[in-house]
């Protein structure tokens, strides 16, 4: 699985270390940055990461910032873009499974490195239900085509 990951300053030290676990599990990761914590503007890099998925250059992305907010509501508008803002594994599970997200936007001021990597464990290891989702999730996009022309 490919996956593109990106943060503001606010995020990058989690980035950095969700970057290398995955890649140590032997995900191939695609880091459009940011390459430091000097302050700079977590839209941009919601806008690169979520480009790259939406163009299926990647499988799936994973966002950082401070509260994981404006990353996802910057991801968000990216049309193709479900993005799920994640502080808890049951979330985690359940918007795999009944939203099919395809971008997991994490706040790295509010949870712990270690519940961090617990829900990149468990979004990319759950898959979509379909079923009864499918329909709803088809309804997400239908919004979308009404309002991204
Ligand atoms: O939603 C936005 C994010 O949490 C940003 O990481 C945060 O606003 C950055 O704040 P500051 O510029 O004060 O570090």
């Amino acid at each position: 699985m490919k996956i593109a990951i990106g943060s503001d300053h606010g995020g990058f030290l989690l980035k950095e270390l969700i970057k290398e676990y995955l890649e140590n599990k032997g995900f191939a990761v695609k880091d459009y940055g940011t390459d430091s914590e000097a302050s700079c503007d977590y839209p941009e890099f919601a806008q690169s990461v979520g480009e790259a998925v939406a163009a299926g250059e990647y499988d799936k992305g994973i966002v950082i910032c401070g509260t994981g907010i404006g990353i996802s509501i910057a991801a968000n508008k990216i049309p193709g873009i479900r993005c799920a803002l994640v502080g808890d594994s049951f979330s985690a599970k359940a918007t795999r499974q009944h939203n099919d997200t395809n971008v997991l936007a994490l706040g790295a001021r509010v949870i712990g490195s270690g519940l961090a990597l617990e829900i990149v464990d468990i979004w990319l290891g759950t898959e979509f239900e379909g079923g009864r989702h499918a329909g709803r999730v088809e309804k997400i996009g239908n919004i979308e085509k009404k309002y991204c022309k």
